[in-house]
């Protein structure tokens, strides 16, 4: 079974990934594999533009967990998505050196469920399992993911509404 690990930027991908590896599970960090699809870097915004549609296309399906912000693209078995509410997230993006406009547009993204909307634009709404890390441990995230890929846990979706949060950004 493949299972995909995305969210926006700062929602706890790599950091739930590092746990679940070392609990034993196979993790590919997709970021190792664009690099072959990159089409350009865009230097203001910190940014690289990949061939998506090539790279999931090519990409060989796999027996473990793949993780990254693009996961949802490929042709995952169930695909988990890491949440954050917006005023955390932007704490837990301020010590990178994002320009504050990369900042300001992955804070938005999360609080109008981007990442969502384009994972169930490519998956059956009964693949995915969102998870809301703003007050769960990495351990915590770890043992709800494991419990969803065991099937002990159903598919969840849809009851997270950060609209209030968008005028963070102004
Ligand atoms: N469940 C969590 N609770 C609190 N802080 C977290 C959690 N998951 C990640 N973090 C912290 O948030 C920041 C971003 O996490 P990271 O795993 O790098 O996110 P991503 O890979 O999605 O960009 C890091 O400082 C990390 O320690």
């Amino acid at each position: 079974m493949m299972v995909g690990i995305t969210g926006t930027p700062g929602t706890g991908k790599t950091s739930v990934a590092a746990e679940l590896e070392r609990r034993g599970h196979r993790v590919v960090h997709l970021t190792d594999t664009v690099r072959p699809y990159i089409i350009e870097e865009d230097r203001c915004r910190q940014t690289l533009v990949v061939d998506i549609d090539r790279w999931a296309a090519e990409f060989e399906p796999l027996d473990g967990i793949v993780e990254g912000h693009l996961a949802h693209y490929l042709p995952c078995d169930r695909v988990v998505v890491l949440r954050c509410r917006p005023d955390v997230l932007r704490q837990r993006l301020a010590p990178r050196s994002y320009p504050s406009e990369k900042i300001r547009e992955n804070v938005e993204a999360e609080a109008l469920d981007v990442i969502l909307v384009e994972a169930l634009e490519e998956h059956p709404g009964e693949h995915i399992f969102e998870v809301d890390t703003t007050a769960l441990s990495v351990g915590e995230c770890a043992d709800l993911i494991e419990q969803f890929i065991r099937g002990e846990l159903p598919s969840s979706y849809g009851s997270i509404d950060w609209t209030d949060y968008l005028d963070l950004n102004v």
